[in-house]
Formats: structure tokens, sequence, C-alpha cells
């Protein structure tokens, strides 16, 4: 008797294939993680520094340079720079976040 044939939505186990790029992506997720992790540590110390010295949470001119060189890389890096780009500002926004509430 055969197996059930398994429908699109049944999850896939047991694929060699699949499994071996589920572990680099896992690995990959576990860098985006820990570098996100080190620069949150880094814009925490830019936080406690600019509401000390009565500097504003954000700088749009700084973020402008940035976006503009991080969608170059992206371009390069045959990634979308329009996702670069709106995943830096997703980060940046929480960032800001965080210096408002340092400043408060
Ligand atoms: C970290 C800073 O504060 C804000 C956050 C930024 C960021 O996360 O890269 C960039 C500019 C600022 O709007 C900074 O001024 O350098």
């Amino acid at each position: 008797m055969s197996a059930e044939p398994t429908g699109p939505t049944e999850p896939i186990d047991h694929d060699e294939t699949l499994d071996a790029y589920r572990a680099s992506i896992d690995n990959i997720d576990a860098a985006i993680i820990h570098l996100l992790a080190e620069r949150f540590k880094i814009t925490r110390k830019v936080g406690e520094y600019k509401a000390t010295h009565d500097l504003p949470p954000a700088d749009p001119g700084r973020e402008a340079q940035q976006i503009a060189r991080l969608r170059a890389l992206a371009h390069d890096a045959d990634l979308d720079p329009e996702f670069g780009e709106a995943f830096l500002r997703f980060i940046i926004s929480e960032v800001i976040r965080h210096h408002e509430k340092a400043r408060a």
C-alpha cells in the first residue's frame, strides 16, 4: 500500500537538501540577532551621550548619509535597495524611540 500523497500545506520533513539550507538560514539568523544586539549596545551609549549633552534623539542628515550608503551596498550585493532602506529605517526608528526614552 502506498503512502498518502503529501498536500502542499503539509510540513516537510526528512528532506536533506532543505534541512541543509535551513541549517544555514538558522546560522545567518543567529548572526543577524547578535549583530543587532551589538548595534543596540552602541546606540544605547549614543542615546545616553545625547541625553546628557542635550542633543536631539534623531539626526536626519546622518540618516540620509547612512541610507545612501546602505542602498549602494545593497545594490552591489544584489539585494533590493528598497528592502535595504526599509530595514535600516525600521532599525533607526527603534533607536530613536530608545533615545527619546533616555531623554525623558
Ligand atoms: C545613533 C544615532 O542616533 C539616531 C539613530 C541612528 C542609527 O540608528 O543609525 C542614526 C541617526 C540618528 O537619527 C546617531 O545620531 O548616530
